[in-house]
């Protein structure tokens, strides 16, 4: 527990540490699930690294490994999880800590907004209390200090009338009064940085922008940073610096938002784009292929359109084809 309390005070161990290295740090990250006698390779050498102040949007087709990666970083995976690599939060080690560091670590440095607002909140307890609990764990406040931060986290959530609001029950709510909730839980302690997994699913237009919205100003508001994962690129587009985006366990390509939606440069995140309603909604042909038998070389070689013998026979590595523009394609400079 000692060693992360430099955790209690991000923003001045954060100034310390200037911004010469990043906030997190994501090295060959592997997660291996064992089933019966096979295993599937959930995230097959993921490397990625989130900077000071910076929001990453991670994207990518279902099952491709997004929230395991996410739950890697909190130690959150089920006990047949397998890690392997390194996973750095301000310079230090944090995959494979212990359970009472972890709990220093989440909430507090790393916060969490997870994908299922109908599961992710307690249904017997008021919604006020399980806000407060984070804010008393962490801040060490006292009751009265935590119910005022909480009523002024949810007028800043525009959850109408907060000082009631703090004592309804989770089923009183409505799907995106739940969401905001777990927003509130997520940034309540003002973490270095946020893991915002799906924040817009199964929300209409109106709430998809609202929450949206409110995102966008905790990131400009605070000194937070965010992993942000999306199938969607227009919340990419709003809220991200960067785009990465995974397919079948490995990251594919890298880069600055504009450059990803303009000029992106790896067959996969073209057919994604290509995919969207705006953009021909062309389907990807084929499927993902299953992670516990992937194809030799490229895994996206199958469904390929320009793919070659090579591309069959060998795995592609990431290659830097413009200034923080990542391509794992042996074809990234012909497009
Ligand atoms: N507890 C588990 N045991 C076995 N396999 C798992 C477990 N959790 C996830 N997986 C597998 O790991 C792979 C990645 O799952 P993950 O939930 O990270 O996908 P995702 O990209 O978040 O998808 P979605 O967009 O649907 O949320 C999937 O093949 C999934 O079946
Ligand atoms: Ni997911």
């Amino acid at each position: 527990m000692t060693d992360f309390l430099a955790f209690s005070d991000t923003d001045s161990f954060r100034h310390k540490h200037a911004v010469t290295e990043p906030l997190l740090s994501i090295v060959d990250l592997k997660a291996f699930f064992k089933i019966k006698d096979t295993v599937l390779k959930a995230l097959d050498n993921v490397s990625i690294n989130i900077n000071h102040h910076e929001v990453v949007a991670l994207v990518g087709e279902t099952g491709c490994g997004k929230s395991v990666l996410v739950l890697s970083i909190l130690g959150l995976l089920p006990k047949n999880a397998c890690t392997e690599g390194s996973i750095r939060y301000l310079g230090k080690e944090i995959l494979g800590i212990d359970e009472e560091e972890l709990r220093g670590l989440r909430g507090k440095a790393i916060g969490m907004i997870p994908q299922n607002p109908a599961t992710s909140l307690n249904p017997l307890m008021k919604i006020g209390i399980q806000v407060m609990e984070i804010i008393r764990l962490h801040k060490k406040c006292n009751k009265s200090a935590a119910k005022h931060e909480t009523i002024n986290l949810f007028s800043r959530l525009r959850l109408p009338d907060p000082t009631t609001s703090i004592c309804c029950y989770p089923h009183q709510l409505s799907g995106g009064m739940r969401q905001r909730v777990l927003i509130s839980m997520g940034i309540a302690c003002n973490p270095g940085l946020i893991l915002v997994d799906e924040p817009t699913k199964g929300l209409d237009a109106v709430l998809r922008k609202r929450v949206v919205d409110l995102l966008k100003e905790q990131v400009s508001s605070s000194t937070s940073s965010m992993l942000l994962i999306t199938h969607d690129f227009s919340v990419a587009a709003a809220l991200a610096d960067r785009v990465a985006v995974m397919y079948a366990g490995e990251i594919v390509e890298t880069g600055p938002v504009s450059q990803i939606l303009n000029h992106s440069r790896h067959p996969y995140t073209k057919s994604l784009l290509n995919s969207l309603p705006g953009r021909g909604f062309n389907s990807i042909p084929g499927f993902s292929p299953s992670l516990t038998n992937l194809p030799p070389g490229c895994k996206f070689q199958p469904r390929c359109k320009t793919s070659s013998s090579r591309c069959a026979a060998h795995h592609p590595d990431m290659e830097e084809i413009l200034t923080n523009h990542f391509v794992r394609c042996f074809h990234a400079h012909r497009s």
